[in-house]
């Protein structure tokens, strides 16, 4: 988000006055114009009747000065909150207003125990998904546990092919770089063959994601919901996760394309934030051809020197942040994994670069 810039400096509230509550989760659902977004919504609302689940059938992310409604839904009924995006710096009026939305609402209703957000097909989900991860610093009530992406079978792979021009990303390929989990729908219209491709093209993009496929959405909750996908405290997990991640090949010109290394030692907190900031700010590093390289979504765990616990990196779009796990490293295994989904990505030079300026000691011994 260009914008990011017009940003005020936010400051942190005293966390001492809250009450230490306990904090909501958020899935953002993403997907092409027609994917199957709001029958997922809706299908969750039916299924799920244990939780007050806080529906955002919003329109975030076009950036017009529209009412914007927020709709409740408990046991079956479903009220409607409208809120107001003002005018001005997206990322501001999404924060201030979206969040101070949310947070109204639920002074007024009660808390929820589950948020679902739903933006609009062409909606870049990292501007939204950036909303809960700043405030997350700021003692909210809500956090992002996952972002969701919902594809069409029958149309997903022309969508995920298409070119824009200016060489500007294609908005479906993004809402799969940053999905943490992907729901090819409405896989009664089409072929195994064709299935297959889509399945292949999702992959090609994302090396980590969860695929599901579905009819009418209709998923097993308990993988849709509660999916942490953020959660530092579940360490383990990801570094799991990242070990099992292929480098992928890519289906589609100027695509998006997942990359991954694993480089044994311990690192330099301060040359790898310099090296981050390099690759997801400055744009820096270029590929064989000379483009830049560009960073969508980022994960690694990595070893700091002196630090005896695992850190877990988590990047979308151009905010970072690393978090100290509860996982401790065994002796003389210290091994930083990374995976970086986006454009122009070149796994070579950008190990070489990670290597020579990250890597204590370049990575000798
Ligand atoms: N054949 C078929 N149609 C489906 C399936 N799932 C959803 N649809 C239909 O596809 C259309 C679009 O579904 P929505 O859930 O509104 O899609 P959306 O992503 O919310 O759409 P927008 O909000 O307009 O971007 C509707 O007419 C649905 O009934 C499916 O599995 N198979
Ligand atoms: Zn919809």
């Amino acid at each position: 988000m260009e914008e990011e810039d017009d940003c005020p400096e936010l400051v942190p509230i005293d966390s001492q006055t809250s009450s230490p509550a306990r904090q909501i989760p958020v899935t953002i659902i993403t997907g092409y114009l027609g994917a199957g977004k709001t029958t997922l919504l809706n299908y969750i609302l039916t299924e799920q009747h244990n939780k007050r689940i806080a529906v955002i059938l919003n329109e975030f992310g076009e950036g017009s000065a529209l009412e914007k409604s927020l709709a409740v839904s408990q046991a079956g009924e479903l009220y409607e909150e409208w809120l107001e995006l003002r005018n001005g710096c997206l990322c501001c009026s999404v924060k201030d207003n979206g969040l101070k939305a949310i947070e109204n609402l639920m002074e007024k209703k009660g808390k929820f125990d589950y948020i679902l957000l739903e933006t609009t097909g062409l909606a870049d989900p990292g501007a939204v998904a950036s909303m809960f991860w700043v405030d997350a610093e700021l003692g909210s009530d809500v956090y992002l546990d996952g972002i969701v992406t919902v594809i069409d079978a029958k149309y997903g792979l022309q969508q995920l092919k298409e070119e824009k021009a200016d060489g500007l990303v294609n908005e479906a390929a993004r809402q799969v770089a940053l999905a943490d989990l992907t729901i090819i729908n409405k896989t009664d219209l089409v072929e195994e063959e064709e299935l297959n491709q889509v399945r292949d093209t999702v992959r090609s993009v994302n090396g980590l994601v969860k695929i599901l496929e579905t009819q009418r959405s209709r998923v097993d909750l308990s993988e849709v919901l509660d999916l942490h996908s953020f959660d530092f405290q579940d360490g383990a997990k990801l570094a799991e996760k990242l070990q099992l991640v292929k480098p992928t090949r890519p289906h589609l010109d100027k695509s998006i394309l997942t990359v991954t290394f694993e480089v044994p030692g311990d690192l330099c907190e301060d040359a790898l934030n310099a090296f981050i900031q390099d690759l997801l700010w400055e744009k820096k590093f270029c590929n064989k051809a000379g483009e830049p390289m560009t960073v969508i979504r980022l994960k690694g765990i990595v070893s700091f020197a002196g630090k005896a616990h695992q850190v877990m990196l988590q990047g979308v779009h151009e905010l970072y942040e690393f978090n100290e796990t509860p996982q401790l490293w065994e002796e003389n295994s210290h091994t930083n994994r990374l995976v970086f989904i986006g454009r122009n990505l070149d796994k070579n030079i950008l190990q070489g670069i990670f290597i020579s300026t990250v890597v204590m000691n370049g990575g000798k011994k």
